[in-house]
Order: C-alpha cells, then sequence, then structure tokens
C-alpha cells in the first residue's frame, strides 16, 4: 500500500497548500483525484513520487521509506509529456530508457513502429504522452500518478490509452491515482475518490466499477 500520512505543504509566503492531507493507494487500486485548477493536485501527485519533501506527514509503501534514486517505485505522468523528456533524444531511447516494452504493449499504446526513430520533438503532444506513460510502466514500478494525462488525447484514443493502462496495471497489480477534472472519467475508472479543496482532501461516495 502506498500512504501518506498528515501531509502539510507550502510555497511560502502563500497559505498552505495542504494541511493534514492523509490518503492511501492499495496494490492493483484505481483511487481517483480532482479539485479545482491551483488546488494542488499536481503537487500533492510529485509529492507522492517523491520529487519534493512535505513540510511535514510521510510518505510510505507497506510502511517503509523508498529510494528516489534509480527507478522510482512511484512513477508521476505530468499533464505536459514534453517536460520530462530530452527533445533531441530519438523516441525509441526515450521508450527504452528503464526497460525495453515488448511490442505488443507497444501496439496496446497505439505506439506506431515509425516514430521510434525520429526525434521526441516531431511527435504531437498525444503521441508523446503514449511513449511517456509506457515507458513509466518498467518493472519496479509499483505505482502511477496519473495527472490528466489524457486531456490532449482524442475520445477514442482516449479510451484506448485507458484500455491498455487498465490491462496492464491489473496484470501487475499496480496502484493507479488518476488526476482529473474530468468527474465521469473518475467514476469510470476508479474505485474511490478524493476531492481536494481548501487544503484539505475529501472522500467522495463510494463508487463501484460498472
Ligand atoms: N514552484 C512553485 N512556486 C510557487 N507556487 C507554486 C509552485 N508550483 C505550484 N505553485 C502554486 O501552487 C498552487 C497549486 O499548483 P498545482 O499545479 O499543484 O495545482 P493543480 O490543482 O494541479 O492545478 P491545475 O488543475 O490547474 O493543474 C497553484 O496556485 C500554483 O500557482
Amino acid at each position: 500500500m502506498l500512504e501518506a500520512c498528515q501531509l502539510c505543504y507550502a510555497f511560502p509566503p502563500q497559505p498552505p497548500l495542504f494541511e493534514d492531507v492523509s490518503l492511501r493507494i492499495e496494490a492493483g487500486e484505481w483511487v481517483g483525484l480532482s479539485g479545482n485548477s491551483g488546488a494542488g493536485k499536481s503537487t500533492l501527485g510529485r509529492l507522492l513520487a517523491g520529487y519534493d519533501e512535505p513540510t511535514a506527514g510521510r510518505i510510505r509503501i507497506e510502511g517503509e521509506r523508498f529510494s528516489t534514486k534509480g527507478l522510482r517505485p512511484v512513477q508521476w505522468l505530468p499533464q505536459s509529456p514534453e517536460l520530462a523528456v530530452n527533445p533531441r533524444w530519438q523516441v525509441v531511447r526515450v521508450l527504452n530508457e528503464a526497460w525495453e516494452p515488448p511490442e505488443a504493449l507497444r501496439r496496446a499504446f497505439g505506439i506506431k513502429s515509425q516514430w521510434l526513430n525520429r526525434p521526441v520533438r516531431t511527435l504531437s503532444g498525444g503521441e508523446l504522452q503514449r511513449i511517456c506513460v509506457l515507458r513509466a510502466l518498467a518493472p519496479g514500478v509499483r505505482y502511477l500518478i496519473a495527472d490528466e494525462i489524457s486531456t490532449m488525447l482524442d475520445p477514442i484514443t482516449q479510451l484506448a490509452l485507458w484500455q491498455a493502462l487498465k490491462a496492464e496495471a491489473e496484470k501487475r497489480k499496480l496502484g493507479v491515482l488518476v488526476i482529473s477534472h474530468d468527474a465521469a472519467l473518475l467514476k469510470r475508472l476508479c474505485q474511490r475518490r478524493y476531492h481536494l479543496e481548501n487544503a484539505r482532501l475529501h472522500a467522495a461516495e463510494h463508487h463501484q466499477l460498472p
């Protein structure tokens, strides 16, 4: 289980973004996170992945601290994938940075072989997002923070991405935190949902998958 206990965080001199924020994600569980723009969802995602330190509170996997050196067990997938890659690298180098995804998985994520030898900067945002999602599924990764990852995709590609990710996450018992403004998407994908508001996390009503 990925567990965050009583997290506090602020960007001084702004008022605290979080006060006593706690959440847990079980292995294999999909949890939703909503909140108004600026509420702090991405900041929370970065804290969970270990990119920043909370000013108070703790983040543990199975009760243990985890290393943020090398491959992170918690992967944060940001809304803007171009910020997470070296634009001069070829697509294949980015995709294979932590592991070599098999061809069947490349197909499942809609990644075309003809992209592989192109420079990353020549991909569209939606194409690059799929590369980054598959790159993050390296063995050893246990939790994903999917931060608005499908916003830039058309509805059909969006559905295909979530289906591919769902299938792979189930196979590997990955826990996933889906951050989105799309309430219908969160209801469809997530067993439990939280809403971030006024520095606190509120549990939304329980929702069974259809
Ligand atoms: N490095 C920083 N320095 C100062 N303020 C920051 C920094 N990063 C984020 N903020 C501020 O913290 C607040 C929360 O930002 P964050 O990106 O976490 O919000 P969000 O809920 O993900 O928003 P959105 O839905 O618009 O993506 C915002 O008011 C933002 O301007």
